[in-house]
């Protein structure tokens, strides 16, 4: 049988990185993606702006929404303080057992939690599986038409307090009208825009930082 996408990332990962160094799986799947396959990580412009974002919040709770492979997932779980946690989400089994294995060689496993199934069926589940009371940090990465609903979900789960920050990926680039409008718009945020480009690519995209404002 053929090998996945996911399954070639993680080979390379395991050929070139060094167990227990983030940084040298970060760097090996930026070569990868950049060299030989392209895949939908948010990659090393984009997460430069998102290592920004995570080492001045220095958060304590943080939701990843969309896991894929675990690039994102190594980046900001590299930067947590000791006691901080990683909570992910992931749809897909497949995608999931990869990034349990990428993060696993990063040395990042007792900072995530990797949960498999679908937004809109855990966050409301989140205070009481996890002990989670609100988040510090969200990062939006999943299905672009679930940013918008699952952040009201989240606003009515009581998940956000005050100074709580949503970074969304991929705003321009495949793009997510719904949510930047009403994140743009609402009094309840302040939002803005990191103008970058699709991962390993020219086109244009950004990051999008909107602070809950209770
Ligand atoms: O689709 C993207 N990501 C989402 C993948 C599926 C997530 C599924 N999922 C995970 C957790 C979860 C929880 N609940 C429900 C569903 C859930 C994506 C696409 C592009 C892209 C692709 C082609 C192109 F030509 C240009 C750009 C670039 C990106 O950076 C992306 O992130
Ligand atoms: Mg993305």
């Amino acid at each position: 049988t053929w090998s996945t996408r996911p399954q070639r990332i993680l080979r390379a990962v395991q050929q070139s990185a060094t167990r227990g160094d983030p940084r040298s799986v970060v760097r090996a799947i930026d070569q990868f993606c950049r060299h030989k396959e392209w895949a939908m990580n948010v990659g090393d412009e984009k997460g430069c702006i998102l290592d920004s974002v995570v080492s001045e919040l220095n958060p304590s709770t943080v939701l990843e929404l969309g896991t894929y492979c675990g690039y994102s997932t190594v980046r900001i779980a590299s930067l947590l303080p000791p006691h901080a946690k990683l909570i992910t989400l992931e749809f897909n089994p497949d995608f999931a057992a990869v990034a349990r294995q990428v993060i696993a060689w990063a040395g990042l496993q007792g900072k995530v939690q990797l949960v498999e199934g679908a937004s809109g069926d855990w966050i409301p589940k989140m205070k009481e599986q996890f002990g989670v009371k609100t988040f510090d940090l969200v990062f939006l990465d999943h299905w672009k038409d679930r940013y918008l609903p699952d952040t009201k979900l989240m606003e009515e789960c009581g998940l956000l307090r005050k100074g709580s920050i949503l970074l969304a990926d991929n705003v321009i680039c495949p793009g997510t009208p719904d949510y930047l409008e009403y994140v743009r718009n609402s009094p309840r945020y302040k939002s803005q825009y990191f103008k970058s480009h699709l991962e390993y690519t020219k086109a244009e995209d950004g990051l999008e930082k909107s602070v809950f404002l209770g």
